[in-house]
């Protein structure tokens, strides 16, 4: 057991999907995986591991926001042995051209987290980005399944409520499509202890239209990109 994993070794698989919410954790474990069995309820921050297509696959909440999933992060990779890990969240649109639903794959994250000017000193602006090949092989594997991914940059941030929308706007200007809070902190962490990290994302609001999706529909309601990512993940 780590200190916020109650796994015994070898209970987590090599490959992993991290959504935020705990309860799609869960619900993938459910619905997408076989032969499923819960290795830790630590803080009801649910982790299982199954198989898919065969092939062993863990599932773990990771939290809201960097600092609880860099948590999640570093004890997959260093206490459990994780290699591939894929991020699977939910995301407000800041680009037009999105619609609630629509899945998103980040390419590299900008973010407003004091995390990493911790980390470089304040001296440089580290530019977190994800694996190419896992990048890839999703790109195939959506295209394969008809699902219109879109690949590009997005912002993690600290706060979900933000004083500064006007920043939001500055960034889309610059071609960043969607806001989250944790891929950033997952590109960084995978890329220190040489693991390999995407983050797949599902719209679930829209900051132009100020649409949103229901609670519901934030736990059960990603089934397209669970699919991508479990294709990718076992690829
Ligand atoms: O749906 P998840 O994976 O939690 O991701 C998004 O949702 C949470 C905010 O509602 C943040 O964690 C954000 O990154
Ligand atoms: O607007 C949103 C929606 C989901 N997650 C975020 O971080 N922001």
């Amino acid at each position: 057991m780590s200190t916020h994993i109650g796994a015994k070794p070898g209970e987590i698989a090599e490959r992993i999907l991290l959504p935020g919410d705990p309860l799609r954790a869960k619900w993938i474990s459910e619905n997408f995986l076989d032969d499923t069995k819960c290795y830790s309820t630590v803080r009801n921050v649910y982790g299982f591991t199954g198989t898919y297509r065969g092939v062993p696959v863990s599932v773990q909440g990771t939290g809201m926001g960097m600092p609880s999933a860099s948590i999640y992060a570093h004890e997959l990779i260093n206490e459990y042995g994780v290699q591939t890990l894929i991020r699977i969240g939910s995301c407000g649109a800041l680009s037009e051209n999105l619609q609630l639903g629509d899945v998103v794959a980040a390419i590299g994250a900008s973010t407003d987290s004091a995390m990493n000017r911790q980390r470089f000193d304040g001296l440089m602006d580290y530019a977190p980005v994800a694996d190419f090949g896992l990048l890839r092989t999703a790109v195939d594997v959506a295209a394969g399944r008809g699902v219109g991914m879109s690949v590009g940059p997005v912002l993690s941030t600290d706060a979900f409520y933000t004083d500064r929308p006007d920043l939001y706007d500055r960034l889309a200007d610059y071609g960043v499509l969607v806001v989250e809070m944790e891929a950033a902190a997952l590109y960084t962490i995978a890329a220190r202890h040489r693991a390999r990290s995407l983050a797949l994302l599902t719209v679930s609001d829209h900051l132009r239209t100020g649409e949103r999706s229901s609670a519901e529909d934030r736990e059960q309601g990603f089934s397209q990109m669970v699919e991508v990512a479990l294709d990718t993940i076992i690829t």
